[in-house]
């Protein structure tokens, strides 16, 4: 694991998206795996400045969400395709025949995870997967239990998770129970990963991950045993962790890594 400590969320969301932009340019024809909630959408607006300077070029540029919640339909205000769309596609030459988003309304939510499969599969695979992070430890909608060996899935959202993701609805009894999500197992076949967590919520979610035990009961654990993960964090979401305690997770001492 790499982790980068940087000052704020203006910080992070810079370094993300040159991340991401860096990833277009190099391999304009790559597979982004993109993630929702708050903590990306700064990273989004970054983008689309870069895009509005000529510095990226999404035509040939295919996306997978992770998650879409069950139930909702995509111009539902409260869907994650809506939050796509307003927060980046709309302002960006995206093609939309390469946009794929979980449907929360399918009919038979067997062939809607078969189908997300492969056309992931098809894609020749994701070359590079943002992640937030819930703060019980959740990537996706992989809540605590989670299965490993998990392809995109149905999962019944925790309390926890519920009551989180309340912020974005009228009331926690407004929020999907059920969402589709990528699982544990698509998520470890990309190639390279770039998690992004902020604020002190997070803390013990990023201490457990880099620190922890790989367990279900922390399902963000898993990206210990992933060849290419990149963590960044704001102050806030690195306070608990020591340079003393990360186990070989960074190669050099924590303040190197304070930019
Ligand atoms: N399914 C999403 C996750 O993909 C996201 O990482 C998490 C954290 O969101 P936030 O960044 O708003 O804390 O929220 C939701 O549950």
């Amino acid at each position: 694991m790499k982790i980068i400590i940087l000052k704020d969320s203006n910080e992070l969301s810079k370094r993300a998206a040159q991340i991401l932009a860096n990833q277009i340019m190099v391999k304009p024809n790559s597979s982004i795996g993109l993630a929702t909630g708050d903590t990306p959408l700064g990273m989004y607006k970054e983008l689309i400045k870069l895009y509005l300077n000529n510095c990226i070029d999404f035509s040939r540029t295919t996306t997978f969400n992770l998650d879409e919640y069950y139930g909702l339909k995509p111009d539902d205000p409260k869907s994650y395709y809506y939050y796509m769309y307003n927060n980046l596609f709309k302002y960006v030459n995206i093609d939309y025949e390469n946009v794929n988003i979980p449907n929360g309304i399918c009919e038979s939510i067997e062939d809607e995870c078969n189908r997300y499969e492969k056309e992931i599969e098809k894609a020749g695979g994701i070359d590079l997967q943002i992640l937030g992070i819930g703060r019980n430890g959740h990537v996706g909608f992989n809540e605590p239990d989670a299965n490993f060996e998990a392809k995109t899935h149905i999962i019944h959202l925790k309390e926890d998770t519920i009551l989180a993701n309340s912020r974005f609805f009228t009331s926690p009894n407004e929020v999907p129970k059920k969402a589709i999500s990528m699982g544990i197992k698509s998520i470890m076949r990309s190639r390279k990963i770039l998690l992004l967590a902020k604020g002190i919520e997070k803390a013990t979610a990023i201490f457990q991950t880099v620190n922890g035990k790989i367990t279900p009961q922390v399902p963000a654990s898993i990206l210990q045993l992933h060849p290419n993960v990149t963590l960044i964090l704001d102050l806030e979401a690195a306070s608990l962790l020591k340079s003393n305690e990360i186990n070989g997770a960074m190669d050099f001492p924590l303040y190197n890594y304070i930019e």
